[in-house]
């Protein structure tokens, strides 16, 4: 667990948050910014840290002067144009080489920084960028020394990567993948070959147009015709540099999707496609020159279990994308309640609707659950860092099993409940927001889409619950975990719903995989794990909600509602990077959205009158 950080250390003085974190411009929201009870800027500096913050602002201010970011308001670009934009973007990206490996070495949680400000201006070039650094990159270096070569021309992007573990007919059933890696002894190589339409490779970010080489999942079958099971191999799906299929590949894009159109999303067929014999990422197993299969883990199970252990790396960022898109959809539905004045004491004097119960209701649970989940996905990933370094140092003890059985078990439960909140509270600030939330140009829409996928990559949400759930079952057995301290009464929700589904005469399997027998230990495990959950808004207020409890909760609104906006401060990023006029720093939305509305009629107005003569 990250350690609480002593305030006075690490907020330094007034003079360097304001070096830090310069003023906002004067608006209508300083009438709440005066209101609140503790300073934005102290809590920026004592959340992150004075080099975190400037890190954001070098990545935010290299993004703002540079041409290739520039907005394009009421600019349709088509999907092509977005896409070859997007990769510029990424590719500048590596040009900006944010950071040194010293600096990722002395404080990872840089990393996670930079993707989340990258994130927060965009996530296709964002998420373009890690599928190559982090999810190609580190599934091939965490593999084995042999692939060392591979990181220059991973980080200087001569070779371009992607991810290819989803076919078109399994994705969550990754035991189903049905690719094959069949090995020639006489050639020393292994045979990829996709059997039929059905195990083409889908979905795969990057390589609809611009990845030059997968790390693709496949049976391995040895010589003698035995099924070794699911491993990865590295495979050049293009030239690198007329980025034409290689031969036996066919490669496309998948097309149009509801968010996240800059990513080029892509399919990928195989018809006995010859790759050498080093092109096996041995993390869990090799094959000699004669065809005999080795490996170091002796249990199946457990060889599974680390074929997709990388796979708890995305889900673990994917707990702070969304809990940034959290973040965002919140900037702008606080502000512009502050600012949006409906109905009053009087005809004359409106008041702003974040003073009604009801707008207070609907948002600021979600402003606690983004304080919540922000510190506990920093946290999680923190506990990764050292499960990876583990990883690296090919560390085999007990504790490091169990500690990467805890992370797959926590990021199962991390990722659903981060993006199902994200997903549910983008929806809440759109219609929290009126008619202007429902305008493209405000960007509540493309929040929403571009979060949606998250309950569904990595792992579809509802199946990776019962991940979590399967691992409390285990739970009855002993508990060896370090992380959590065990507490009565997840023993006493666990025992209660394997009652439940035994009395039901199920089987273990069907137990197993009973998402909803497992949903509420997997909640209370979670909220168990996020004490700041527990303690600020979550869930079970609602499931429990009695008057006495309502009205104590209102109460408690009617004070935090002052400080919302100063909340949202401390984690808003700039006006160029938040992209939304209706969520500007200063407030003026009513002017502005209105000059906006006018500025579009006009040029619209006129390029149509263009366009008639
Ligand atoms: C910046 C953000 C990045 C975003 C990237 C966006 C791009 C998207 C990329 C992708 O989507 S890549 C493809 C992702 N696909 C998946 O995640 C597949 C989901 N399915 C699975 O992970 C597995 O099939 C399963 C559902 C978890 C397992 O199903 P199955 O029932 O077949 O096996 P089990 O018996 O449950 O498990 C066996 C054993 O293995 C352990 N285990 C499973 N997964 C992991 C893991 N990731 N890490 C560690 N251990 C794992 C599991 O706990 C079992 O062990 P025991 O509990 O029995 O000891
Ligand atoms: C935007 C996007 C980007 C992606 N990028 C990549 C990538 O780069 N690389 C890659 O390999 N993949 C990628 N994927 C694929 C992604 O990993 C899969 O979509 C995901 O694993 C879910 O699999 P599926 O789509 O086949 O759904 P299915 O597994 O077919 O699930 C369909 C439905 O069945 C339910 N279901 C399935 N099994 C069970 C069960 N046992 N019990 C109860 N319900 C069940 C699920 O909950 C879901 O509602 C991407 C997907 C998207 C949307």
């Amino acid at each position: 667990m990250a350690p609480t950080p002593n305030v006075k250390e690490a907020t330094g003085n007034q003079s360097s948050w304001n070096t830090l974190l310069p003023d906002f411009p004067k608006g209508p929201l300083s009438k709440y910014r005066k209101k609140a009870s503790f300073n934005w800027k102290e809590m920026a500096v004592f959340l992150d840290g004075e080099d975190i913050i400037r890190l954001k602002n070098r990545i935010f201010s290299a993004l703002e002067s540079d041409p290739f970011f520039a907005h394009h308001p009421g600019e349709e670009l088509s999907r092509e144009k977005y896409q070859e934009l997007t990769f510029l973007r990424c590719k500048r990206l590596f040009e900006y080489d944010f950071l040194t490996q010293q600096e990722i070495i002395e404080n990872p949680l840089k990393i996670l920084n930079m993707v989340i400000c990258i994130g927060m201006y965009d996530w296709s070039p964002c998420l373009q960028f890690f599928l190559h650094c982090g999810v190609f990159g580190g599934t091939i270096l965490s593999a084995s020394k042999r692939f060392a070569d591979f990181a220059k021309k991973i980080y200087n992007m001569e070779i371009f990567g992607c991810f290819a573990l989803t076919e078109l007919s399994h994705g969550t059933n990754t035991k189903g993948i049905r690719t094959t890696a069949t090995f020639d002894h006489n050639t020393q190589e292994f045979i990829i070959n996709s059997p039929d339409f059905e195990a083409a490779k889908f979905w795969v970010g990057n390589m609809g147009k611009h990845a030059t080489h997968a790390v693709v999942y496949a049976q391995l079958y040895t010589p003698d015709g035995q099924c070794q099971g699911l491993h990865s191999f590295i495979v050049q799906i293009r030239d690198t540099k007329t980025l034409l299929p290689m031969p036996g590949v066919m490669v496309g894009d998948i097309g149009k999707k509801i968010g996240q159109n800059g990513l080029d999303n892509g399919f990928a067929m195989f018809h006995n496609v010859r790759i050498p014999k080093e092109s096996i990422l041995n993390i869990t197993g090799d094959v000699s020159p004669e065809g005999k299969y080795s490996s170091s883990f002796k249990d199946v199970k457990e060889r599974f279990s680390a074929a997709l252990g990388s796979l708890s790396t995305g889900r673990i960022l994917i707990t702070a994308v969304s809990a940034t898109n959290l973040k965002l959809a919140l900037s702008i539905a606080i502000r512009f309640s502050a600012t949006r004045h409906q109905f009053g004491p009087t005809d004359e004097e409106e008041i702003p609707v974040i003073e009604y119960q009801t707008q207070q209701w609907r948002l600021l649970p979600y402003l606690a659950a983004a304080y919540a989940l922000d510190y506990f996905s920093k946290s999680l990933f923190e506990n990764f860092v050292e499960f990876y370094a583990g990883l690296l140092t090919k560390q085999r003890s007990q504790r490091q099993a169990d500690l990467g059985r805890e992370i797959h078990a926590l990021s199962a439960a991390s990722k659903p409940l981060s993006s199902w909140t994200a997903q549910q509270a983008a929806q809440e600030c759109r219609e929290a927001c009126g008619g202007h939330g429902y305008l493209a140009m405000n960007r509540l829409g493309e929040i929403r889409n571009d979060n949606d996928p998250n309950c569904t990559y990595e792992g579809d949400n509802n199946v990776l619950l019962q991940q979590t759930s399967n691992y409390l079952m285990s739970w009855m057995n002993c508990i060896r975990s370090k992380r959590l301290s065990f507490k009565y009464e997840m023993h006493y929700y666990i025992r209660q719903e394997k009652a439940m589904d035994v009395s039901t005469g199920w089987s273990e399997a069907d137990i197993r995989s009973s998402v909803m027998s497992g949903r509420d230990s997997v909640d209370i495990f979670y909220e168990i794990c996020l004490p700041q959950l527990r303690s600020g808004i979550s869930r079970s207020i609602y499931r429990e909600t009695t008057a006495e409890v309502a009205k104590c909760v209102s109460f408690l609104f009617k004070q935090l509602k002052d400080d919302a906006v100063a909340l949202v401060d401390v984690f808003a990023p700039p006006d160029f990077i938040l992209n939304s006029p209706i969520g500007k720093a200063s407030g003026e939305v009513r002017l502005l959205v209105f000059h906006v509305y006018t500025f579009y009629s006009c040029v619209i107005h006129k390029w149509n009158v263009h366009n008639r003569t």
